[in-house]
């Protein structure tokens, strides 16, 4: 069997993209395609441990990129490559667009060294798909007070959030072919159109 493909759902906390990750497994399950719906950090035992700390203890910001890189690296090994193999959807809530963002611009670690971890754990593997769920961060900070409890990340300031989002529009600049903007400003039906139209492009 052939033919799986790699889907990575990203934005800033808030934005929405949890929201829409059920949807795009329903639509393409309807479609026949197998669906392995996961998520960074985490995916895996040992990545589920890892992401109890990283969203729980304060650490030196290059601490925290390891670790996002060392649960990444299981994840790919338990369940991103053995998943494409078999020729399923492999859908992550989150992937390595949320360092550069998260790590990178919204902590202000080197961008070569990030480049160089990205090099190191997937030299070849990218996300044939990624959806950015885009809000101004106030909308998200709403969004997020209106509904739970806030962890690590969820506590910090605008700026940060600013800086975070900023990333992942330029990144969608640089890589025009590979990932979507969504405007999750829309209602949650409007939004699951544009999903829908980006996810036409990959059947
Ligand atoms: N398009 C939308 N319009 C209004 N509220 C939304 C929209 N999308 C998501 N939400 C709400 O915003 C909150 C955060 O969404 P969530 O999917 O958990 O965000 P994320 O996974 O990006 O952190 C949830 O309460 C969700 O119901
Ligand atoms: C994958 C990844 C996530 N993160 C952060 C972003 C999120 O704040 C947090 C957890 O992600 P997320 O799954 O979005 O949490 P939730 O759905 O509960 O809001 O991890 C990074 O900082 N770097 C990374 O490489």
């Amino acid at each position: 069997m052939t033919g799986g493909k790699f889907i990575t759902f990203e934005g800033i906390d808030g934005a929405g993209k949890s929201t829409h990750i059920g949807f795009v497994t329903d639509f393409l399950t309807s479609r026949g395609k197998t669906v392995v719906s996961s998520r960074e950090p985490g995916g895996t035992a040992l990545g589920e441990k890892l992401r109890d700390l990283l969203l729980h203890e304060k650490m030196h910001l290059e601490t925290e990129a390891l670790l996002m890189f060392a649960s990444r690296r299981e994840h790919m090994a338990q369940v991103i490559e053995p998943g494409l193999a078999r020729g399923h959807w492999v859908l992550s809530d989150r992937f390595t667009d949320a360092s550069f963002a998260y790590q990178s611009a919204g902590r202000g670690m080197d961008r070569a060294k990030m480049e160089a971890l990205e090099h190191w754990v997937h030299p070849h593997l990218q996300p044939d798909l990624t959806l950015v769920f885009d809000v101004p961060v106030e909308v998200a900070r709403e969004r997020l007070n209106a509904t739970r409890t806030l962890d690590k990340f969820e506590q910090e300031q605008m700026g940060f959030f600013s800086r975070c989002r900023d990333e992942y529009l330029r990144r969608a600049a640089q890589f025009p072919d590979r990932i979507a903007v969504i405007d999750s400003t829309r209602s949650i039906e409007e939004t699951r159109g544009r999903i829908t139209l980006a996810l036409e492009r990959l059947l």
